[in-house]
This record gives structure tokens, C-alpha cells and sequence, in this order.
């Protein structure tokens, strides 16, 4: 389980989070809904420690991981799925998967075959650049890249962005697969409300740094989440 505890975090004097609390409990899907501005990648990014937090704690299966770098979160078992993707445009789709060797045991460097059972044109296009991927087949990319560590929490900022409907749906069967299948606590940015409903088991609803609603999945009401939705 994730738990975050209190968090404040600054870009100098300005002030992106206050106070956040928030957990992600394993076999589950957790849904961090706002609108633009309002602290979700920050939230992320201090989770995977790409940003400090100034006040307040980050766990992470029983461990107090708030001053621990990046790599180290992802060889505790921490994936990444940035927001805009971050492909490298010049390697192959097998080169891009490649990448996430770094967080892995040497005998556990391939790609599993769940993984292009998963994504099937990946396997396709796995001599094809990243860079002449679609945007949803990049965002596939991007999340085979992550599941190549063999992650037990899953972060994924704003999966749906830009994508076509028909890929949203791929996508978001896979997450629930990836859920239901087990062991994995999966923690998602979205603001896309119905992508979230459909997938939420717990939800959380930044407005302006802080935490303004939460709860779980099946009871999250429409429009008041849709109040802090629309600008
Ligand atoms: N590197 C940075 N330097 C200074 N301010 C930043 C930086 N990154 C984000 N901010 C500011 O922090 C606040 C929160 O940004 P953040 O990207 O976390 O929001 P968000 O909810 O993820 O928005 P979006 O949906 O647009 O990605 C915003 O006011 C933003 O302008």
C-alpha cells in the first residue's frame, strides 16, 4: 500500500500542494481527478520522487521512502507512465521496452509475453521507432515500458490525453486486468470523468493544491465531482 501523508510541495515560493493525503491500496485502481493546474502531476512526481516534498511523508509497503531518488522508488517496484508519454522518438519499440531493464534483477531483462498479449501491436511494431508510433500506440509503449520493471505500483499521469476513443478503450481494459490480476496498488491522474468512473475503486479531487473530495469508486457523485472538473 501507498500511503502519502500530509504533503506540501513548492516550485520556489510558490506553493503546488498543501496538506495531501492520499492512499493506494494493492488489487486496486485510485483516481486522482482536478483540472489543469491544480497539483495532479506534482502529486505524482513526488511520489516517484522526481520532485522533493517539503513537509510530510511518503510509504510505500511499510518503508518511509520520502527522501529516496527516483531509481531507487523504481527498484522498490515504483512505475512511472509520464504525462505526454516520453518515448525516446530515435529507438525501437523493443529498444524503448529495453530501458526498463535498469530497475530489474538481470534474470527478469525480457519482456514478458503477457505484456504483448496485452499490447499485440507492439509486438508488431517492435522494430519500428518509438517516434512513428501513433499517440495511443505510444501511450501503449509507455505503459508496456513501465510493467517491463514488473511494478507493484503503477503511476499513470492522464493515460487517455489525446487519445482516440477506440485505444481508450484497450486502455482501459488493460488497467482493470492489470488490477483484478493482483499485487499491483495502481495510482491514475485523470480528466476524463468518465474514464475515471468506469475505472475508480477510490477517488481523490485536487482543487488548487488540495485534497477537496474522496472516496471510493462507486459512490462518487457526478456532478459534485464535476463542479471541480469544469473551470
Ligand atoms: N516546474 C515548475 N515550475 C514552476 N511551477 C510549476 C512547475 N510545474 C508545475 N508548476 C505549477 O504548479 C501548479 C500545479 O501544476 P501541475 O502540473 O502539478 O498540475 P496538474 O493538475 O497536473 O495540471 P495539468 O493537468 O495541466 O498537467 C501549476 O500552477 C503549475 O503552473
Amino acid at each position: 500500500m501507498l500511503t502519502v501523508e500530509g504533503i506540501d510541495l513548492y516550485y520556489g515560493a510558490s506553493q503546488a500542494l498543501r496538506r495531501v493525503n492520499l492512499t493506494a491500496k494493492d488489487n486496486a485502481i485510485t483516481c486522482v481527478l482536478g483540472r489543469n493546474g491544480v497539483g495532479k502531476t506534482s502529486l505524482l512526481r513526488a511520489i516517484v520522487g522526481q520532485h522533493p516534498v517539503r513537509n510530510g511523508h511518503i510509504r510505500w509497503e511499510n518503508e518511509d521512502i520520502t527522501g529516496l531518488p527516483p531509481y531507487k522508488r523504481a527498484m522498490r517496484g515504483i512505475a512511472y507512465v509520464p504525462q505526454g508519454r516520453e518515448i525516446f522518438p530515435l529507438l525501437t519499440v523493443e529498444e524503448n521496452l529495453q530501458t526498463g531493464f535498469a530497475a530489474v534483477a538481470r534474470s527478469l531483462r525480457h519482456v514478458p509475453d503477457e505484456i504483448f498479449e496485452m499490447f499485440p501491436v507492439l509486438r508488431d511494431m517492435l522494430y519500428r521507432r518509438g517516434g512513428d508510433l501513433s499517440g495511443g500506440q505510444q501511450q501503449q509503449l509507455a505503459i508496456a515500458r513501465a510493467l517491463v520493471t514488473r511494478p507493484r505500483l503503477l503511476v499513470l499521469d492522464e493515460p487517455t490525453e489525446g487519445i482516440q476513443p477506440s485505444i481508450i478503450k484497450d486502455i482501459e481494459r488493460v488497467i482493470r486486468q492489470l488490477a483484478q490480476r493482483g499485487s499491483m496498488a495502481i495510482l491514475l491522474v485523470e480528466q476524463y470523468f468518465e474514464f475515471a468512473r468506469d475505472l475508480a475503486d477510490e477517488y481523490v479531487v485536487l482543487d488548487r493544491g488540495e485534497v477537496v473530495a474522496s472516496g471510493r469508486g462507486d459512490e462518487m457523485v457526478e456532478t459534485e465531482v464535476r463542479r471541480h472538473l469544469t473551470v
